[in-house]
């Protein structure tokens, strides 16, 4: 895990050298002053040299100035290797997030996700600063400052070692302690994150059932978990550091007054005990440094893992080697006994068996939760298939790069997702270099020109935060716009089940007709008229396909379909 971590160094060497080595010098410096002093009281002073005392003095400001310089280089470049490292890392992640599969997002929280995105990388940025940092300088002042002090007064020094065994176990339990305390705690917030993300999301819901109070508890209930968590992490904190604070002074007192009777017995000169006494600050002062690592490395650490977990979790649907990059693919999709199931235990489809030929429109139809929308989902491998095989043109999508079939493949989705910015952002999301005279050209065959022309900003209009000020039929629209301009040659429709009123939906509906012009046409179906213009209608049910044909074909049979059929009729 460590070795990991300092992986992440390595893009910024350059920056952590100059901020180790300033360290460094800072820390040697610091180490230098109290025996500056002791010379200062024992030798300079009795002389009465005033010329040397001013010139050391004069001396000793210009290392003060310079201590002072390198200090700000390690504040802040230290801070900033720790930010850049902080960054790198978050990059990575958001990357890794999008690379992910189906699968994942169906099986974590976002609240999750954003959690360790945000919150967990911050405390990590500052463990890369201080962690190697402060645990060098203070090892080394440490040690630096105890060598000394036993060359000034091996007695004196030994009193001041008695108490390095307690300290030492003190911060090794309470570092254990910690570390599960807040591992804890990240638990907690990133499910505070989940219920907050859920709460807003889906406030429109919350508001109409009136369930704000029943919302309140639920939030109330995790912050109160993510409460009890943090406190409890705060409280092992608070017992050390009060224990290292009480073990520190005592020895600063024992110091003082062995230091008197060794002074009075004429053991020890005053130079000498000042500068002992001064050398027991900067022994304490890695001791503060190590605790307040204490609380960073813990932390740090706990948010690592949980990078480092999601880091670790491979996407399930990958290029293979050698994945062939596809272009102006014509649409020839074949399904060959095709078996898939979301988990291991519950299969959706077995031995599914379809040939749909370029520029077919096929509409599927069937009970609900039947496995129209999982058949749709595999052409565009947003999950791969466990038995069988799906090819288009006589490819296995397998052997095809993810991005290359999915630049081929347009979806216009039930649930249209717009994004929080302008009219023609979001349709420009279908060709994100669109020119303005394409854009323009995608509307109209939308049937959003005059929509967009009775607005005071047009294209420019704000759509609010997922199109909220737009009504279903022009996020619909929209969704559409977006298809003509990736201009795909394989079209997935998932028909909105919310009825539109009959004016939009026929407006819609032309607009479809055009889209699903000499492309290879799937539609969920769930209204008659898109049906009706299929060239081929599949009935699929909890066994299977059990009906294949045109509309004519199939209500001649007078099976499921007719049966389908009769049943919207009548209402
Ligand atoms: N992401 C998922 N994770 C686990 N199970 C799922 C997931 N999506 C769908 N299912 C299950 O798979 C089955 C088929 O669902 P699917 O959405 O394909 O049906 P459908 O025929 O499109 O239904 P509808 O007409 O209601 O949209 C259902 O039993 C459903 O509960």
């Amino acid at each position: 895990m460590l070795r990991r971590f300092y992986s992440y160094y390595i893009p910024h060497k350059k920056l952590f050298i100059i901020d180790f080595s300033s360290a460094i010098i800072v820390a040697l410096l610091e180490l230098a002053f109290p025996l500056a002093v002791q010379w200062f009281i024992d030798s300079l002073l009795p002389s009465e040299d005033w010329g040397a005392i001013v010139s050391v003095s004069i001396g000793l400001l210009l290392l003060y100035i310079i201590s002072t310089f390198l200090q700000f280089i390690v504040n802040y470049w230290g801070h900033k290797l720790g930010i850049n490292i902080e960054t790198d890392m978050r990059r990575q992640l958001f990357q890794h997030v999008q690379k992910q599969s189906f699968k994942f997002f169906d099986n974590t929280k976002t609240g999750n996700i954003m959690s360790r995105v945000t919150n967990d990388l911050m405390d990590i940025g500052e463990l890369a600063h201080h962690g190697p940092e402060d645990l060098f300088i203070s090892i080394m002042t440490f040690l630096g400052a105890f060598w000394i002090m036993f060359a000034i007064n091996a007695k004196l020094a030994l009193v001041a070692l008695v108490i390095l065994p307690f300290l030492g176990w003190l911060i090794v339990v309470s570092n254990m302690k910690m570390n599960r305390a807040w591992k804890n705690m990240y638990t907690e917030i990133a499910d505070v994150n989940s219920r907050v993300e859920d709460s807003v999301s889906g406030v429109r819901v919350v508001q109409s059932f009136t369930n704000e109070h029943f919302e309140n508890n639920r939030f109330q209930a995790n912050n109160q978990k993510f409460r009890k968590a943090k406190l409890a992490g705060y409280k092992v904190m608070s017992f050390s550091l009060s224990g290292i604070y009480m073990m520190t002074r005592f020895v600063t007192l024992a110091v003082l007054v062995v230091g008197a009777w060794l002074s009075y017995t004429g053991q020890l000169s005053y130079g000498e005990l000042v500068g002992f006494v001064l050398y027991i600050n900067v022994l304490f002062k890695p001791i503060d440094k190590i605790s307040a690592l204490m609380e960073l490395y813990p932390k740090g650490m706990a948010g690592f893992k949980r990078f480092t977990e999601l880091m670790d979790m491979d996407p399930d649907v990958v290029d293979v080697k050698d994945a062939v990059e596809v272009s102006s693919l014509r649409g020839d999709i074949k399904f060959e006994g095709v078996s898939f199931g979301y988990d291991e235990h519950k299969r959706v489809l077995e031995g599914i068996d379809l040939t749909i030929s370029s520029g077919e429109t096929i509409a599927f139809v069937g009970p609900s939760g039947a496995g129209k929308t999982t058949i749709c989902s595999l052409i565009p491998r947003f999950y791969d298939v466990e038995g069988g095989s799906i090819k288009i043109d006589g490819i296995d999508i397998r052997n095809m790069t993810k991005h290359s079939l999915r630049s081929q493949i347009g979806i216009v989705q039930q649930d249209v997702f717009l994004f929080t910015g302008t009219l023609r952002e979001n349709i420009a999301y279908g060709k994100l270099h669109a020119t303005q005279e394409e854009i323009e050209a995608a509307a109209k065959r939308a049937h959003l020109e005059s929509f967009i022309e009775s607005l005071p900003f047009g294209y420019d209009t704000q759509i609010g935060e997922r199109g909220l000020k737009l009504s279903g039929g022009q996020k619909q629209r929209i969704a559409i716009a977006r298809m003509f301009l990736k201009n795909p040659p394989i079209l997935i429709l998932d028909e909105a089940t919310s009825a539109l009123d009959t004016e939009t939906e026929l407006i819609i509906q032309k607009a479809l007709t055009e889209l699903s012009k000499n492309r290879t046409t799937l539609v969920i179906a769930h209204r008659l008229a898109t049906i009706r213009n299929a060239d081929r209608i599949v009935v699929v049910t909890e066994n299977g396909i059990a009906e294949e044909g045109n509309h004519d074909e199939l209500i001649e049979q007078d099976g499921i379909f007719a049966n389908l059929h009769r049943v919207q009729y009548q209402r």
